[in-house]
């Protein structure tokens, strides 16, 4: 058998020729490459995958060596690894009703929860053809009965860095109230994302329970959030200024980049210090996560919007509604929010290739609803059909791409198809996407921020650093940080929840 390049999520082959991601690897079923090759994305795909570990199937101990090598890659860096000598002392973290239980370094959370009998199970992935049941163990989150921290020589900074997103406050009011408890004095909040790291306009904020207390009744960032900003060199200069020692980000996928390099500059330096991340993206793109904080939060209030749409296509004579939801190169919110509505007819995800014009496209499809049913609702993610649109080539300050609005162009599209075919159609756009990610986090996304922000702190305390913490099969664990931003987590077209999506919609392929 040829030697397939495989991790856990996909394969490629010997001559990175076939990329199968989320589908079957080891199978040796040749799937169409989701991304186009020689694509850009394939490109970022390939290369993660290429970094991960090659298996050579007919070595007998393979297995072995898999579980080995994840064990390792997962591994979550400590200040001893540095400073073999730091000192442990008992913890501080005391609740005043009982003392706390702690978690044991060694306990783990189990990554992959579903033993597949075949590569045909519906959305197996499998690492050999026979599906063999592999073994892939995280460390988990939690207080350790060993800090390599005293509060009182602690000043713990946070920043919040992208986007906004439902749920920033309740993390930053968690993370402070649990560095009280612990018996810290000196935290602070940077404002303004990492930007505020080097502009000597923006001082730092004095954060405390009592100035946090409310903070999370509202949406978006008590800290204030940006894009682009100083160099790690920069940051880093800028901690060891302040003396801060301990760090929390929270953020996307290029804040936790930032943070992985702040936390191997201060190695670099040897700077005693712990980066801990709390991953933020209303997206939901982060890897190996049942979800990012948020998330549940957005797709709540994508009803409202969709639900408006609804209402104006249904009360319209032949009324076609288009929602345009986030999603730069996911569409999480676009499938669940659609799924949740009931009320959506065709769901439109960067993930999945469709065409407007043409026997198969959306535009006939359209017509074929308003003749049937006669009205319409479509949701589309902000990163789908790009191909469609002109490429301007811009980006923004952190150097991501600037979308085309694919809401715009739909209806636009729309209106001239049914005056080209002589049916008249009635074409709302409604675009809530800022509307929804300023909102605040609802009850189950409060908690989430909840324990994710409490695990950060205890992450600290226990001396790990470079990591993030997240929630895996209904368990918190720590992550190392190249780990989950090695791509974006993305909708896999061949999975039981885009089924059932369709199922719910009642679209056909559009291609
Ligand atoms: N590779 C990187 N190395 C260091 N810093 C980075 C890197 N990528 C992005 N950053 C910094 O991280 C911050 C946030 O990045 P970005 O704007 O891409 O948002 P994000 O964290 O991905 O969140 P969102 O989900 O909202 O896009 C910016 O200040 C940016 O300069
Ligand atoms: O307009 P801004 O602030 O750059 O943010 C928009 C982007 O943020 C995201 O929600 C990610 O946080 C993307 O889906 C979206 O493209
Ligand atoms: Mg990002």
């Amino acid at each position: 058998m040829d030697a397939l390049l495989c991790s856990a999520t996909m394969c490629i082959s010997p001559k990175n020729r076939v990329l199968f991601q989320s589908a079957r690897p080891g199978s040796l079923i040749l799937r169409k490459p989701r991304f186009p090759a020689n694509s850009v994305r394939f490109h970022r795909v390939a290369a993660a995958a290429a970094r991960e570990t090659a298996i050579d199937l007919s070595d007998p101990e393979w297995k072995l060596k898999f579980e080995r090598d994840f064990e390792e890659k997962f591994n979550i860096p400590h200040i001893t690894d540095a400073f073999p000598d730091a000192e442990a002392i008992p913890s501080t973290f005391c609740l005043k009703m009982r003392s706390p239980t702690y978690i044991n370094n060694k306990d783990r959370v189990l990554l992959k929860v579903i033993n597949y009998s075949s590569p045909d199970s519906a959305g197996a992935v499998c690492i050999d053809p026979g599906c063999t049941w592999i073994q892939q163990w995280v460390h988990r989150a939690g207080p350790r009965e060993k800090i390599y921290f005293r509060p009182e020589g602690v000043k713990a900074a946070i920043v919040t860095c992208g986007g906004l997103c439902p749920g920033l406050n309740d993390v930053i009011r968690h993370i402070v109230i649990t560095l009280e408890i612990y018996g810290v004095k000196n935290i602070v909040g940077i404002p303004f994302g990492y930007r505020g790291f080097s502009d000597k306009n923006l001082p730092e904020i004095p954060l405390s329970r009592k100035v946090v207390q409310n903070i999370h009744l509202s949406g978006g960032s008590l800290l204030g959030v940006s894009r682009g900003g100083p160099t790690v060199t920069e940051i880093v200069d800028s901690m060891e200024e302040r003396g801060i020692n301990m760090l929390f980000v929270l953020g996307g996928n290029g804040t936790h980049a930032g943070a992985n390099a702040i936390h191997n500059e201060c190695l670099k330096r040897r700077m005693k210090v712990a980066v801990v991340g709390v991953p933020k993206t209303i997206d939901n793109d982060i890897l190996h996560m049942d979800k990012t904080f948020g998330f549940d939060t957005a797709v709540e209030e994508a009803q409202r919007a969709i639900n408006s749409a609804y209402i104006e296509a249904h009360s319209a004579y032949h009324g076609i509604g288009v929602v345009k939801l986030m999603g730069r190169s996911s569409g999480f919110i676009a499938m669940q929010a659609s799924l949740a509505s009931g009320q959506v007819d065709i769901c439109l995800i960067p993930e999945v290739p469709f065409n407007l014009h043409g026997p198969d496209g959306v535009l006939k499809h359209l017509n074929y609803l308003i003749e049937t049913k006669g009205s319409a609702v479509v949701c589309v993610a902000e990163g789908a059909g790009q191909s469609f649109l002109e490429n301007t080539n811009a980006k923004d300050a952190s150097g991501n791409k600037v979308l085309g609005d694919i809401g715009v162009h739909i209806q636009q599209e729309t209106k001239k198809y049914f005056k080209e075919i002589g049916v008249s159609a009635d074409v709302k756009y409604i675009d809530p996407t800022y509307m929804i990610r300023a909102v605040r986090a609802n009850a189950s996304d409060g908690i989430l921020c909840t324990v994710l922000g409490q695990n950060a702190v205890h992450g600290a305390f226990a001396g790990y650093s470079g990591i993030t913490v997240g929630i895996i099969n209904n368990h918190y664990a720590y992550l190392p940080i190249p780990e989950v931003i090695a791509y974006d987590k993305s909708v896999d077209p061949n999975s039981r929840m885009w089924h059932r999506c369709l199922t719910s919609t009642g679209q056909p392929d559009f291609i």
